[in-house]
């Protein structure tokens, strides 16, 4: 008898072990670990992901398995190792680290169908198949399962005739085209088309097309190419000619889009010696990790593109992460140019569907490349040679749920079960990832100069409070605005970065100092001019805004900050006459809008593009002279240790938009603390000086990479509760861990309410804990039933990102 182990799915602490099924008869040859089932599971029946075939089990009497879901695994052995290492690292269940790893479109809610994958596979399908599909090209997963026409099925399957499909229900539906294809052998075509009748001249033209192409023609453009009209095809059709046949195609974000060719760039000195740095690992199957540290504009995207060439030459897949935000069209077009459809691209942006047809391609590996946003790491390819992660300092590479993953971790871990180089790059690495360059941990790769001979942009810093002094009380510097004016006479065009949305941020008293604060979440209220309404931006809490102070009663009410929309009116006001888009979420929620203005702006249709952080990154356009920032400490302010490192990276990305090509670059930086090293460093380019100054501070206050950092959050509807069980965590991590750990809490959080849950923390720091994550499962155990309950709640972050 042969026993399958499953981790079924439900995502609790006493599910979270492998439940042991005897696998009946039928299936007993077919069942490979990796593919997801159908249990009994107490009264209910559960999906699980089989994670092990054995021939023993413990257990004295097993149930059966009742249902097969897949015909050929989802999960790979490599993933499902990998799933393991996430449970140990992350403290998740097994069961939301395999769901992680696959599209949403695969999630049970979704119908499965088996497709005949070209209609000429048809005659070679054994019978009872072809009966079950009685000439339809897809049949439900049910029928085939009720025919219990299972191996047959997978026969065909691994042969490469049928396929499985889940069918995600969007709403654009399922992509059908037409295609008409030649009924009869191309003689007697021709035999029938000289006892035509004159009048049927289209009819002719069609057959004549179709005899050149020798192949099925898409309806349309069998149309477009003859101009004969569908109802010349469509009598074409009735007399038995042609035939009509629909495929269903991939849902193609960018089939409207054609991809420039692109040729490989002759390399600069340096990027060379990078490239075969990288190159002799690919070829040797050596697994290493290399930090490409290169300034902005030194041409990293092409060391990788090459790199990956050499990927493509050994026979091997590649993945490429990007961040989110600068998965930009642009970005996809510099990938898409040079590898066409050997390239997925994965992000967020796309429908389920979409994601799924994606991840298809991967899975049938019809593609060899993969460039995408964080999830991207799970990839399912099997003959990996290369992960790049393009902007590694990038805090959304850290996943923000459960499983809480740092995708560089993955990474690593990937390469090394592969035996394959990863390449870090940055023009801002993050202070973990350089020290370990500097320590020899990772090898260094530099790019110091700029591609471009006018080097790196000149930048200026303008100290508001002195603006302000002088009477100056718009959100324009003077030097700003004149450099702006000079932009527009020139034709040149200009980015103005501001790290805000909305109108305006806060509502304050100015008599009482009273600042509008979130009755759930306590932080202040965003002002939002549509609507006149005050919105929280944890909860989405609303309220219309105030004209009087609640507090004091006084008409002084002022809005401070300044928000994207505000600045669009003060330039509306100053510069008439420009031209200007604005980019925040507000204005590209709709699909396809990120795209629209950027292309708009890469075409000299604006003079200034406005924006927030999504605006920071990847954005290369060769005639932006100038950018400003408008207000460089925002983020300073954040209660993150990380804030300095943030506000420098942000700085550095940002000035590095501009003057990448030919004319040269100015950047201006207006601040209300000049003085501060972040700024004045990143004005400078100067990441060494940033770097050891900041190592210093790392080190004298105990924070990565000097210490790691676990922080645990409880929240609670009622305070009381919230601090009891941190106070008790608090306690017991100071009984079980060494003298060496600093136990920091327990204290509210920074957002010390949200969504009507107080919240507090208690922040562990050390060097070497031998026993912390038994510590930490031992937590978990504890409170289980409080937290099954729904009325607590811990989450335990291993690698915090997010402060708040
Ligand atoms: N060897 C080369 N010869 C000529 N042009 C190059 C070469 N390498 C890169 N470039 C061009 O230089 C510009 C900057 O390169 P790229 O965008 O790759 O830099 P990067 O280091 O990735 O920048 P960032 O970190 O700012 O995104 C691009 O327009 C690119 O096409
Ligand atoms: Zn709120
Ligand atoms: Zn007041």
């Amino acid at each position: 008898m042969k026993i399958a182990s499953v981790i079924v799915d439900v995502p609790s602490r006493q599910t979270d072990r492998p439940f042991d099924y005897m696998i009946p008869e039928q299936w007993e040859d077919i069942l490979k670990p990796g593919m997801r089932v159908t249990v009994p599971f107490g009264p209910r029946r559960l999906q699980g992901f089989v994670v092990e075939i054995k021939s023993h089990s413990e257990v004295e009497r097993l149930k059966p398995i009742e249902a097969v879901l897949d015909v050929t695994p989802v999960l790979n052995e490599e993933l499902l190792e990998l799933g393991k290492y996430l449970t140990e690292t992350t403290l998740c269940f097994a069961i939301s680290a395999y769901q992680a790893m696959l599209p949403a479109a695969m999630k049970a809610k979704y119908e499965k169908e088996i497709h005949l994958i070209r209609e000429e596979y048809r005659p070679l399908l054994p019978e009872e198949i072809q009966a079950l599909f009685a000439g339809r090209s897809a049949v439900a997963w049910k029928d085939v399962e009720q025919a219990k026409l299972w191996r047959t099925v997978q026969k065909a399957i691994q042969q490469g005739y049928l396929e499985v499909v889940y069918q995600v229900k969007e709403k654009a539906g399922k992509k059908i085209i037409k295609y008409i294809q030649l009924a009869m052998p191309p003689e007697e075509i021709r035999q029938a088309m000289e006892a035509m009748p004159a009048r049927a001249a289209k009819q002719k033209q069609v057959l004549t097309f179709l005899l050149s192409k020798n192949e099925a023609v898409p309806l349309q453009e069998l149309i477009e190419q003859t101009s004969a009209s569908y109802a010349s095809v469509k009598s074409l059709v009735e007399k038995g000619f042609v035939v009509e046949k629909e495929t269903e195609v991939y849902r193609d974000p960018y089939e409207h889009r054609t991809f420039a060719k692109t040729k490989p760039l002759p390399l600069t000195a340096e990027q060379e010696k990078a490239l075969s740095a990288i190159v002799k690992r690919v070829r040797a199957n050596e697994h290493s990790v290399f930090l490409l540290y290169g300034v902005t504009g030194s041409g990293k995207t092409e060391v990788y593109m090459q790199a990956m060439e050499e990927v493509l030459r050994q026979g091997k897949e590649a993945i490429v992460l990007v961040p989110e935000i600068s998965l930009t069209p642009q970005m996809v077009e510099r990938f898409k140019g040079r590898f066409g459809s050997r390239v997925a691209v994965l992000h967020s942006g796309l429908s389920v569907g979409e994601k799924y047809d994606e991840w298809r391609k991967i899975h049938r590996k019809e593609v060899q490349l993969v460039v995408g946003a964080r999830s991207a790491i799970f990839a399912p390819f099997e003959n990996l040679g290369m992960i790049i992660i393009d902007e590694e300092h990038e805090a959304s590479y850290k996943q923000e749920e459960n499983p809480r993953y740092h995708a560089r971790d993955v990474a690593i871990y990937r390469a090394r079960f592969h035996g394959c180089p990863v390449v870090l790059g940055s023009a801002t690495p993050s202070l973990e990832t350089f020290a370990r360059a500097k320590k020899g941990v990772y090898e260094l790769l530099t790019l110091p100069k700029r591609i471009s001979d006018n080097g790196m942009p000149d930048v200026h810093i303008v100290d508001m409070r002195e603006e302000l002094r002088s009477g100056n009380r718009s959100m324009f510097s003077r030097m700003l605005f004149e450099k702006l004016k000079e932009r527009l006479a020139r034709g040149e065009q200009s980015v103005l970065f501001l790290n805000r949305r909305g109108y305006s941020t806060f509502v304050m008293c100015r008599d009482c100092g009273y600042v509008i604060r979130c009755p759930h979440c306590d932080i202040s209220l965003t002002y939002h001019r549509a609507g006149q309404r005050l919105k929280c931006h944890y909860c989405g809490h609303e309220e219309p805004t105030m004209h009087r102070c609640p507090s004091c009663g006084s008409e002084h009410i002022r809005f401070f900050g300044t928000g994207t929309q505000k600045v669009e009116e003060e330039l509306a006001k100053l510069l008439p006459e420009a031209r200007v888009i604005r980019m925040d979420v507000d204005t590209t929620s709709r699909k396809g809008a990120h795209e629209q203005m950027l292309s708009k702006f890469g075409e000299g249709k604006a003079d200034i593009l406005l924006g927030t952080q999504m605006i920071a990154k990847g954005l290369d356009f060769p005639n932006v002279t100038l950018v400003g920032v408008l207000a460089a400490d925002t983020m300073l302010h954040l209660p993150d240790f990380r804030a300095s490192e943030k506000t420098f990276q942000l700085l550095t990305q940002v000035s590095g938009r501009a003057g990448r090509h030919e004319l040269p670059g100015e950047v201006v930086i207006q601040s209300y603390t000049p003085e501060h090293y972040s700024i004045a460093l990143a004005a400078k380019h100067d990441y060494a000086a940033f770097y050891q100054r900041e190592m210093v501070l790392r080190k004298m206050y105990g924070y990565p990479p000097f210490y790691y950092l676990t922080l645990i959050t409880v929240s609670h509807q009622e305070i009381t509760k919230a601090v009891a069980v941190t106070e008790k965590i608090a306690a017991y991590l100071r009984a079980q861990l060494s003298k060496e750990a600093i136990i920091l809490g327990p204290v509210a959080s920074p957002i010390a309410r949200l969504h009507d849950r107080y919240r507090y923390q208690c922040m562990i720091k050390y060097k070497r804990e031998a026993n912390m994550t038994s510590v930490l499962k031992t937590i978990i155990d504890r409170y289980q039933h409080d937290v099954s309950q729904g009325d607590l709640s811990i989450t335990i972050d291993t690698n915090p990102y997010m402060m708040m």
